[in-house]
């Protein structure tokens, strides 16, 4: 297989490994089989034997034809040609189904690792990569793979099988028909080199192309309303139509490689097979080799034609798959490795010194986070949109790993934090996913083995009393139908079922509707764990335990509700001053207010 890939870095986007990763990962998928693989190696070698003894077999019959031998003798010939194709079709066929088998087992072993190495990246690696290069890879390449370890790759096994053994007859039968053969080598070696010379570069191209098309499509549907909104239609669908062009332009050049690939090889055939006819002719004149010997060799040769295609012909799919594996192992090395699970000593939060950016080479959208967070407490995060409210509640949850400091829960961080049998820390945003399936399916991905009654008790806490009236209770197939309030109401129920020791809720009730419709909710979900709530409005920053108030990515203010309004100079209690004077975009809406004046 090909895998003389450069170890690279795609543009943007996640690591693609080298062919030593490639090879190094693949032989540890292979390496627990090596039974099945050595029974096929003999599968294989013995299929190859029986089909070499197919033109050896014509050849006699030719030269039985030529003696004028008895039929009887020519139909022995021929029925040990048939059972010499039919032993071999049979033994390349069991060769192949087996090595398909152990191919297909070490491909779902590795992408069920590359599945779970990119659900675990870091979010800031997939935001840099861009979403479309992990989905491009998980889908496109493990696609590419797929079909090349079930059609491609035994296609080339048995070839490389047949061609040896076939040379081997050749040369036995006359070294110089042998030599005669290769006059195809060059001229397909030339075909084979320049092609694998063009196309690696070309089908690295296309899967970067093809991965920002998707990337450009992908953001275009997913901020489609900031596109109508702002009647962004036009330069979309340029981009869009511009990535594609260049796709499909890379696409054209690389068909155009395979094909003069083709030409070359058909060539070569037709210079080798003349070869071998020329020879042959001179051979059977002086140096007494029989008409049938030089059928045999002439059908030796025509026999390598299939096997030498299909084997040329694979090094395209095979260099599609190779990249493709390189982009699947590069995957396994973004992600930092198994993590690490450390059970925590409590739910008390710590950060030491935390900054954090989005790009390397952007500025820190936080700096210099210091903050102590007791085991139990309640936090609201208040500040002015953009401050970095959501960042640093990502931080907490170990959704994003520091880019200097560190955050640590109950004293380990954050995204090692266990307790139990699960996550130490439970993120609730106002992106809440209803899954398709039953109210109790979507309750029990918190906690499967959870009873009915303990989905009934937690969804009476979150208040979702709308549960109660459905027709077929817990086993209703919930649509989509169901408004974004409800929605964030059964993710809050799933916390409580989940029963995190650390709950951060980012604008986890933003679509609750009527104001304060889940602010009980909220408040069951922390009571008896340290809860951090990216706030909306005062009466969730006077409920809590400790108010923190962020400004440009840093922490300005710190303290309870009632210490913070005290203070009349300060940010906080200006902002609760206009709410209480009632300045319109104050309060109801804490954490979309303005920058404190
Ligand atoms: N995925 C991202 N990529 C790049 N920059 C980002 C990303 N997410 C947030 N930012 C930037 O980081 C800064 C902090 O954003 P963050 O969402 O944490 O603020 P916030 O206080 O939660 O704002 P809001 O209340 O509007 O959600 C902002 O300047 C924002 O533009």
């Amino acid at each position: 297989m090909t895998m003389d890939m450069d170890t690279a870095q795609d543009a943007a986007g996640l690591p693609i490994a080298g062919g030593r990763e490639c090879w190094g990962h693949l032989r540890s998928l292979l390496k627990v089989q090596w039974r099945a693989l050595a029974a096929t190696t003999v599968l294989l070698l013995l299929g190859s034997v029986a089909g070499v003894l197919t033109p050896i077999l014509l050849g006699r019959i030719v030269d039985a034809v030529v003696a004028r031998s008895e039929l009887r003798d020519v139909a022995i010939l021929a029925g040990l040609v048939t059972g010499a194709g039919i032993v071999s079709a049979l033994l390349l066929l069991a060769g192949g189904r087996l090595l398909v088998a152990c191919l297909q087992r070490a491909l779902a072993e590795l992408r069920e690792e590359v599945f779970a190495a990119a659900l675990g990246l870091d979010q800031g690696v997939v935001e840099d990569a861009g979403t479309s290069d992990v989905v491009s890879r998980v889908t496109g390449d493990v696609e590419a793979i797929t079909q090349s370890v079930s059609g491609v790759l035994p296609r080339f096994t048995q070839a490389a099988f047949v061609i040896v053994l076939t040379l081997v007859g050749l040369t036995a039968i006359d070294p110089w028909l042998a030599l005669a053969a290769l006059a195809a080598v060059p001229v397909q070696l030339y075909a084979t080199v320049r092609f694998l010379r063009r196309s690696r570069p070309l089908y690295r191209r296309l899967r970067r192309e093809e991965s920002t098309r998707g990337q450009a499509i992908i953001e275009s549907v997913r901020g489609a309303d900031t596109v109508i909104a702002g009647r962004a239609h036009g330069p979309r669908l340029e981009l869009i139509s511009r990535r594609s062009l260049s796709a499909v332009e890379t696409g054209r050049q690389t068909t155009s490689a395979r094909n003069r690939f083709n030409g070359g090889l058909n060539l070569g055939e037709f210079l080798g097979l003349a070869a071998v006819l020329a020879v042959g002719f001179w051979r059977t004149g002086d140096a007494g080799l029989t008409v049938g010997a030089v059928t045999a060799a002439a059908l030796f040769f025509h026999r390598l034609f299939a096997p030498i295609g299909a084997l040329l012909s694979s090094i395209d799919d095979l260099q599609r798959a190779a990249a493709g594996l390189g982009r699947l192992v590069g995957v396994l090395l973004a992600h930092p490795g198994t993590p690490v699970r450390q059970e925590i000593a409590d739910g008390g939060i710590s950060l030491r010194s935390v900054s954090y950016r989005y790009r390397p080479n952007a500025a820190d959208v936080l700096g210099g986070i210091a903050l102590d967070i007791p085991a139990g407490c309640t936090t609201v995060l208040v500040g002015a949109s953009g401050s970095g409210k959501s960042t640093l509640a990502q931080l907490i949850a170990g959704v994003l790993t520091p880019r200097s400091g560190e955050v640590l829960v109950g004293g380990v961080p954050a995204a090692e934090a266990w307790h139990g049998r699960r996550r130490a820390v439970l993120l609730v945003t106002q992106d809440t996913h209803l899954f398709a399936g039953t109210l109790a399916d979507n309750l029990r991905l918190a906690a499967p083995a959870a009873t009915d009654s303990a989905l009934w008790s937690a969804l009476d806490e979150v208040g979702a009393g709308w549960a109660r009236e459905l027709p077929g209770g817990l086993d209703t197939v919930l649509g989509h139908d169901l408004d974004d309030g409800r929605i964030q109401g059964l993710a809050l129920a799933r916390v409580l079922l989940a029963d995190p020791a650390v709950v951060v809720l980012d604008e986890a009730t933003a679509h609750s509707g009527a104001e304060g419709e889940l602010d009980a909710a909220v408040q069951a979900v922390a009571r008896g764990r340290t809860a951090v709530i990216v706030a909306h409005r005062f009466a969730q920053a006077e409920a809590a335990d400790l108010v923190v108030v962020l400004e440009r990515g840093r922490i300005i203010e710190r303290g309870t509700h009632a210490e913070l309004v005290r203070q009349p100079g300060n940010a906080y209690a200006r902002l609760h001053a206009a709410a209480n004077r009632g300045a319109p975009h104050v309060d109801r809406c804490l954490f979309e207010a303005q920058s404190p004046a």
